[in-house]
């Protein structure tokens, strides 16, 4: 017999607000605001929306690692290093800051285009893992299984994690992090298991999404652009789309990950594990030291 799954209730849930951050873009953050610090291993989450001539140019990271999901459009990226690349519509950029990154994140050259969207979710690196050096992993969409649910009323792209029998292609954080992209059409019905423990939240991209509910109890109806943070207790997630064929479909993120046991002490992109650690990167990054050497003399190209 199959153990009913013991749902994962709802911690809260949060409207991201839009906000100016980098030149010109716009981002709708729900992960590190004053409302939402504490939920580890995440420390940001960035719903961002950049037109042509405005961007994220040139900026330090330490301590993080970065992922970025294009949803629309394209968005280049240069280091002080020399690497460059682009992620397009369906890509993810796994950037690990470790000792330090100075990089620039701007719209690809596409004057006439539209907006560039997509989401970059700041994930904290354990303390042996402060220092280590800088890395980059791109997945790209051809490479992210794809699972049909519920007789094909939903669909899943397993970008890292598990669901339903299917695995993703390969571990691309150091910290473990499930992200699962979840497109419900009308009157889908989707339970996903998450590993326990670990801190969870789903965000609605697109449409209405319903959580919990069964047994008796109401279900949670949530709106685009709202981040549901899930209480730790429980074995699965379960979310359902409304029936009525008109709604359109619902998009969202299940995203998990394992909380880590240690401070964080943030300013800005510098993420320590103590107020020392954050003056030392500040000192570090003002004098060109331990992992910001390149940073001296360096414009990037992209950035300008
Ligand atoms: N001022 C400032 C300071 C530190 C930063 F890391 C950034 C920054 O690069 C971003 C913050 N949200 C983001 N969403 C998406 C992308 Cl592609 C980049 C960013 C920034 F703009
Ligand atoms: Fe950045």
């Amino acid at each position: 017999t199959t153990t009913k799954m013991a749902q994962r209730a709802i911690r809260k849930v949060l409207l991201a607000a839009e906000q100016s951050e980098g030149a010109g873009a716009r981002v709708r953050r729900s992960i590190g605001t004053p409302s939402l610090r504490n939920l580890s291993p995440f420390l940001m989450l960035d719903h961002f929306s950049v037109r042509p001539g405005a961007g994220f140019p040139d900026h330090p990271h330490r301590g993080q690692e970065t992922i970025t999901y294009l949803l629309e459009g394209a968005v280049d990226h240069e280091d002080f290093a020399g690497n460059r690349g682009t992620i397009r519509a369906g890509d993810l950029q796994f950037m690990t800051a470790g000792r330090g990154i100075v990089h620039a994140e701007m719209p690809a050259q596409n004057p006439d285009g539209g907006a560039n969207v997509g989401l970059q979710l700041w994930v904290d690196l354990p303390r042996e893992l402060k220092a280590c050096e800088p890395r980059y992993r791109d997945l790209r969409a051809a490479e992210i299984p794809r699972v049909d649910v519920d007789d094909g009323r939903a669909t899943v792209r397993v970008i890292s994690g598990q669901s339903h029998g299917v695995d993703s292609v390969k571990d691309l954080a150091y910290t473990p992090v499930w992200i699962l992209d979840v497109e419900l059409r009308p009157g889908a019905r989707v339970t996903q298991p998450l590993p326990s423990g670990w801190n969870a939240f789903a965000y609605v991209l697109e449409g209405d999404a319903y959580f919990g509910g069964g047994e008796g109890d109401a279900r949670t109806k949530v709106a685009q652009y709202h981040n549901v943070v899930f209480q730790q207790e429980g074995d699965a997630v379960h979310v359902e789309a409304a029936d009525d064929a008109a709604a359109g479909n619902t998009r969202l993120v299940i995203v998990a990950g394992t909380p880590l046991d240690q401070e964080v002490v943030q300013y800005g992109p510098f993420v320590l594990n103590s107020k020392e650690g954050v003056y030392q990167a500040l000192m570090d990054y003002q004098s060109y030291s331990n992992g910001f050497e390149r940073a001296k003399d360096w414009q990037s190209e992209i950035g300008k």
